[in-house]
């Protein structure tokens, strides 16, 4: 294969002195675009006010090129603040409820995608091979194929994909529909958003499976598989195992004493189901009068997409919330909640999972959620803690060792939380192994070869 071209929305550009950003897709890309030399293209994360966006910024690191372009005010309002997380997000995570439709924001999403296609085609060679990321991007393909490209494209959706019944909700499902078809490959996290997929394709007699994995829609064929994503597992094993001596780490462990730690740690997102688990604790709690004043619930929330309102809303509805119960189940020396507003480094996320009898992953929708692999990989062999896992999560496919639950149930997470606390260390041991076991195996690195095999054709994976 030629160079690796990446697109996404975000681009992890390495701190002073070439270092990466830590994270594994961060890692594991960087690693395949070293191998083959290439390019890391995507939305610098600035505004250029109204005014036209300049040249592609680009930073040279080895043989990897970054390419990031500002966008304007505008544009970040329609393509990003608009389309993409108050239509594509909504919609992908089963919430028709919250999506807002606007003429304007729809323009704005694919506009912004031409425009990323104008500012890549000039550095795309012809054996180049590119993979696009995420639903910022589902029409970029379909744009640079109207400039002639003819390069492998690939795709990977990040997030859920959604049955027909809900996904047709959407005004423009069919250009997205569309746009999908002129990848190559189409990469999803599990095999029900596979599934869903075809199901879409299906219902309105739009294209037709193949088999071996392969569609046809549009006039074009195409491999459409599952991929699941996942974590550099022995790195992250390995941090956690050091984290011990981390200063916070350390200080948490001794703040703590002798209750048990409880944790969650998810974007502020209305998709993670943060209030049905405060809920789901308050109720533990009431049901449980023994534990009071011997468990800590610590919930880890840096605030995320703020300019959107529903997710202000959400920012205020947690805080209120978790003040509530602090208030109410609280003792002078005991807060039952302790909730953070603020994004942690993964080495001392690692040390504070370790730390953790129990880990709370409940979203009501989530592609993969890797704070679910984190989470075990970053656990004591000796003493492992307990996943408690949202069966609506990506990562629940997998991660069969876990404690799957309902979060919609708050009586019967609350009851979950109770057996995990009390789950005897040698079911605990096997339910851990099973998991990283797992883990080990389908790691970050493996997910990206498998994908780029099907790209470049190299192996003939079955979907
Ligand atoms: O870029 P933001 O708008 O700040 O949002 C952060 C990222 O959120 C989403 O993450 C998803 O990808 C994870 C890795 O595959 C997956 O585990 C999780 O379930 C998804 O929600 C989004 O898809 C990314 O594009 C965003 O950058
Ligand atoms: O304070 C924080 C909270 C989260 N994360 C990282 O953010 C990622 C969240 O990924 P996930 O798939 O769970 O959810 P997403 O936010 O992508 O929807 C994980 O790697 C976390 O370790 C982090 O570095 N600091």
């Amino acid at each position: 294969m030629g160079r690796l071209i990446i697109v996404s929305n975000r681009v992890p550009v390495p701190e002073k002195g070439g270092i990466a950003p830590a994270g594994g897709l961060a890692v594991a890309l960087k690693v395949a675009l070293e191998e083959h030399g290439g390019i890391w293209m995507g939305w610098s994360g600035k505004s250029s006010g109204e005014h036209e966006p300049q040249a592609l910024a680009q930073l040279r690191q080895g043989n990897i090129t970054y390419a990031l372009t500002d966008l304007t005010d505008t544009d970040v309002e329609e393509y990003y603040h608009g389309f993409a997380n108050r239509v594509l997000w909504p919609i992908c995570h089963y919430r028709l409820d919250l999506a807002e439709y606007g003429r304007k924001e729809m323009a704005g999403y694919f506009r912004v995608n031409r425009f990323f296609a104008r500012k890549l085609a000039p550095l795309v060679k012809p054996d180049d091979v590119i993979w696009v990321h995420d639903y910022h991007l589902i029409p970029l393909a379909a744009e640079l194929r109207q400039m002639g490209l003819k390069n492998r494209i690939g795709f990977f959706l990040h997030i859920p994909w959604p049955p027909a019944d809900v996904l047709f909700t959407m005004p423009v499902h069919e250009e997205i529909m569309r746009g999908l078809s002129h990848y190559d490959v189409v990469g999803f996290q599990t095999d029900h958003d596979l599934e869903n997929f075809a199901g879409c394709l299906r219902r309105e007699g739009i294209g037709d499976e193949l088999g071996e994995g392969r569609f046809s829609a549009y006039g074009r064929i195409f491999k459409g598989g599952t991929y699941a994503i996942g974590i550099e597992t022995a790195a992250f094993a390995e941090f956690a195992k050091k984290a011990a001596t981390n200063k916070t780490v350390k200080r948490t462990r001794e703040s703590i004493g002798y209750r048990s730690l409880i944790i969650g740690v998810d974007r502020l997102d209305y998709s993670k189901g943060i209030t049905q688990r405060i809920d789901a604790f308050e109720r533990f709690i009431l049901a449980n009068p023994a534990q009071h004043g011997h468990v800590t619930y610590l919930q880890i929330t840096p605030k995320s997409r703020s300019e959107v309102p529903e997710y202000e809303a959400m920012q205020r509805m947690v805080a209120e919330q978790a003040g509530r119960v602090n208030g109410a189940l609280g003792a002078v020396d005991w807060v039952p909640i302790r909730y953070i507003n603020r994004s942690l480094g993964r080495h001392i996320l690692a040390g504070l999972y370790r730390l953790s009898k129990v880990g709370l992953v409940t979203p009501l929708r989530d592609g993969m959620n890797l704070v679910a692999k984190e989470y075990v990989a970053a656990q004591d062999p000796d003493d492992p803690g307990v996943l408690l896992l949202s069966r609506f999560a990506g990562a629940a496919r997998e991660l069969n060792g876990a404690l799957l639950v309902n979060p919609y149930d708050v009586e019967g997470a609350a009851i979950a939380i109770a057996r995990a606390l009390s789950m005897p260390p040698k079911e605990r041991k096997e339910r851990w192994k099973m998991m990283m076991d797992h883990l080990l195996e389908h790691d970050v690195t493996r997910w990206c070869q498998d994908f780029l095999d099907d790209l470049t054709g190299r192996t003939d994976r079955p979907g």
